[in-house]
């Protein structure tokens, strides 16, 4: 009877079609095998083929129902917290943490968002963040031209983090001995961010655990040394002073556990995927000469129209670079960095002729609308020109890479911004090549298993 309640879910109307798969296990052993950047996943199209564009299944250990409708992925998104409400799996917020930001609605996610927005907003990204981004790019940059090679995935994500963590807690990576650095927890917490949660030594995921906890430990040793120096000196509020005075604050909603889940995900979300997006991007404009011309003549044009060649990227530039940012959407379309975006339905709602259970979690695919050649001519192929005279700021239907209502990606204008600038950067002031690796695993994160090695040197 067991076994027929497995195969057989109950639910109030037309559940959509598919398999349950193995009792416990489901498909997730499927879900989780490698495959090739360049296509929708085969667990996906094999699934759509079969059943059409939504279909039910079982990953690790939940009901879920896929969605590679951009209607009904958009409807989703419009419908949070009414009929669907975010929702990560156990394991997942096992090691985002149980106060994570994605853990949290209502008022209190809005006021996270907030707090995130006081860093990233456009105006604060305009204000503060573009020089110290432009800056530490000419850095790294400068650097890397000195090595005279680069390994860009590591190469970027180094550089972000550097001024990030510096930025959100004044955490000094570069002056920290490379055994204690805090970016190696955050490497043993991406092998197993998207793995099988079996915490066991020698598992990926019990290594993300293990990296998440020393994090922890860093961040929270981080607010404590600031909350020494704040009250014998002047406070100087910047973000950390900010976030202590809130969890202080007898009143606020903020408390220390909160505090601490914010900034790991923050320090997590805007390294690891803007690192990943910029690597494809060099991948991608150096397998298209055609691209690397344009984005010449339209950065080598910016410098021309300065008094000063040498002087420090503005607002208005970066918001002239049209074919640029034609570059980042078709990278970030391709790319699809978020592999599944997951909800849970709080009723039963029906949606084409469909009925989405109470309690099921709904999985939405970017990657099945990216990639569709129904949405998109000829979807495999970069082609940057494709986003001519299409709106390039905002989400669609047809174009989720960073999600879609409320829950839309809050850190998207900093990843575009810290692309352009290394774009700006590297098409004007560098002469490099692809010497090595570029291979693209799904896993079915972004893994790039033998990195992306470039010959770099000044122009
Ligand atoms: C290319 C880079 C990036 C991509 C593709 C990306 C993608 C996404 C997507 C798809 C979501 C929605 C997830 C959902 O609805 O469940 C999201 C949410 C989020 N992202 Fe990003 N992201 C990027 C960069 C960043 C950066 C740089 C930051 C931080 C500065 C960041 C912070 C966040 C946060 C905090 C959320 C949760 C928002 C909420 O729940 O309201 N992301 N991102």
């Amino acid at each position: 009877r067991w076994l027929h309640k497995w195969y057989n879910p109950k639910c109030n109307g037309q559940l959509p079609p598919g398999s349950m798969g193995l009792p416990f296990i489901g498909e997730t052993i499927e879900f989780f095998t490698p495959h090739s950047l360049n296509d929708i996943p085969p667990f996906i199209s094999k699934r759509m083929k079969r059943y059409g564009a939504v279909f039910r299944t079982s990953l690790v250990g939940q009901k879920v129902i896929v969605s590679t409708d951009p209607e009904i992925n958009y409807e989703i998104f419009q419908q949070e917290n009414k009929s669907f409400l975010l929702s990560y799996t156990e394991s997942f917020l096992e090691i985002f943490g149980q106060e994570s930001l994605v853990k949290h609605h209502g008022m209190l996610h809005k006021y996270l968002k907030n707090l995130v927005l006081h860093l990233v907003s456009p105006e604060n990204l305009k204000r503060n963040l573009l020089p110290e981004m432009d800056k530490a790019t000419h850095k790294h940059l400068n650097s890397w031209a000195i090595l005279g090679t680069m390994e860009v995935k590591e190469g970027s994500s180094e550089m972000i983090f550097e001024y990030i963590a510096k930025k959100l807690i004044d955490y000094d990576e570069m002056n920290t001995s490379p055994n204690k650095k805090l970016r190696n927890n955050f490497q043993a917490f991406m092998d197993g961010l998207i793995s099988f949660p079996l915490n066991i030594p020698g598992f990926a995921y019990h290594a993300c655990l293990q990296g998440r906890k020393n994090a922890h430990k860093v961040i929270k040793d981080k607010l404590n040394e600031r909350r020494k120096l704040a009250s014998k000196s002047e406070k100087n509020y910047d973000f950390l002073d900010n976030l202590i005075e809130e969890v202080d604050n007898v009143d606020s909603i903020l408390t220390e556990p909160i505090a601490i889940d914010l900034i790991f995900l923050l320090l997590f979300a805007s390294h690891e995927t803007t690192s990943a997006a910029m690597t494809l991007a060099v991948k991608f404009i150096a397998d298209h000469p055609q691209v690397l011309e344009e984005l010449t003549k339209e950065h080598e044009a910016i410098l021309e129209s300065r008094e000063n060649k040498n002087s420090q990227l503005t607002w208005q530039e970066y918001k002239s670079m049209t074919f640029t940012h034609m570059v980042i959407n078709e990278t970030a379309r391709l790319a699809n960095i978020v592999p599944g975006i997951f909800r849970k339905a709080l009723t039963d709602v029906e949606m084409k002729g469909y009925t989405i259970p109470a309690g099921w979690s709904v999985m939405v695919v970017p990657a099945a609308v990216h990639l569709s050649p129904g949405k998109y001519d000829d979807p495999l192929q970069f082609n940057p020109w494709r986003w001519e005279g299409k709106e390039l700021h905002a989400g669609s239907k047809t174009f989720m890479a960073f999600g879609g209502g409320i829950r839309l990606c809050v850190g998207a204008d900093f990843a575009k911004l810290q692309m352009a600038i290394f774009i700006h950067h590297m098409v004007t002031k560098y002469r490099w090549r692809v010497i090595k690796g570029g291979d693209i695993v799904r896993k079915p994160g972004l893994i790039f298993p033998n990195g992306l090695h470039i010959k770099i040197s000044d122009k």
